[in-house]
């Protein structure tokens, strides 16, 4: 695991355990079947657009990162997931760790609340309470970043959203993470992050690279430092349909039209 990744893990335990006094298991559960809501089906949504042909984004709504550090100082989740909505995105995703990235639940309420998209819950999944955290919130979709799991941790995590109803998003960066993806999750949404995260830098071949991995059954999203419609078009040059696009739309001054510039068939 990367020095930067293991930082965000050692804070994010930290912050589990505080969050876990506040709302044991028992309390999450209650709260999920009291509130009775089903969740938006984040997979079919991507592919009911990637199968028409047209590129199916999922929408990041990020206020910071490690790597820019603030992005957006007039940030308000629930503009952006609206501009997000009109400009025709298939799926939010929405960062909830705290420390790094200056995300907040209250933000996936918030946006889930004003829009009918399925969202992504954009956190550090090392501890299956957080699958039923995130289903409480009202995700449609977990991460699970490879690097930051075993195997079996990855798989009961998995199980665990799949019993909740939710979907996985798989995160994968070289070729042992795929293997070991494709080995212990049965997830189809398999995401390759362009970003390495012990440098920070993006770099697309990475997506290039890992793309002819992928048996029949499983799809791809590339993910990280995608920006102008020629670096979609190199992706859709290996197979992807789908992407996860944050830093370059939180920069734009008018997000919808950005968006819409982008994915415009
Ligand atoms: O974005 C970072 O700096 C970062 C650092 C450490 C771990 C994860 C990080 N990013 C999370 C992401 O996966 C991206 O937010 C997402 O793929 C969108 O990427 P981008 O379009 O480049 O904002």
């Amino acid at each position: 695991m990367s020095d930067v990744l293991r930082a965000i893990c050692n804070d994010t335990r930290d912050s589990v355990a505080r969050r876990r006094l506040a709302r044991p298991e028992s309390v999450l559960r209650q709260h999920i079947a009291d509130a009775n809501d089903q969740t938006r089906g984040f997979a079919q949504a991507l592919s009911a657009v990637a199968d028409r042909g047209h590129w199916a984004l999922i929408a990041e709504i990020k206020k910071a990162s490690p790597s820019a550090g603030l992005i957006r100082p007039d940030f308000d989740p629930v503009t952006l997931a609206q501009a997000y909505h009109r400009a025709g995105a298939a799926c939010l995703s929405i960062l909830t760790e705290e420390t790094r990235f200056l995300g907040a639940e209250e933000y996936l309420v918030a946006a889930r609340a004003a829009v009918p998209l399925p969202v992504l819950r954009k956190d550090f999944m090392i501890d299956p309470w957080q699958v039923l955290e995130a289903r409480a919130m009202g995700a449609d979709c977990i991460l699970l970043i490879l690097a930051a799991l075993d195997n079996a941790q990855a798989a009961e995590m998995e199980a665990l959203a799949h019993d909740l109803d939710m979907d996985v998003l798989a995160e994968v960066h070289d070729e042992g993470e795929m293997e070991r993806a494709l080995a212990c999750l049965t997830t189809p949404l398999i995401g390759v992050n362009n970003r390495n995260l012990k440098t920070l830098v993006t770099d697309l071949t990475t997506t290039e690279r890992l793309a002819r991995m992928l048996p029949e059954g499983r799809v791809l999203v590339a993910e990280s430092g995608l920006r102008t419609r020629d670096d979609l078009a190199r992706m859709g040059a290996v197979g992807a349909r789908r992407f996860l696009i944050g830093e370059h739309f939180m920069r734009q001054p008018d997000v919808e039209a950005a968006t819409r510039a982008l994915i415009a068939p």
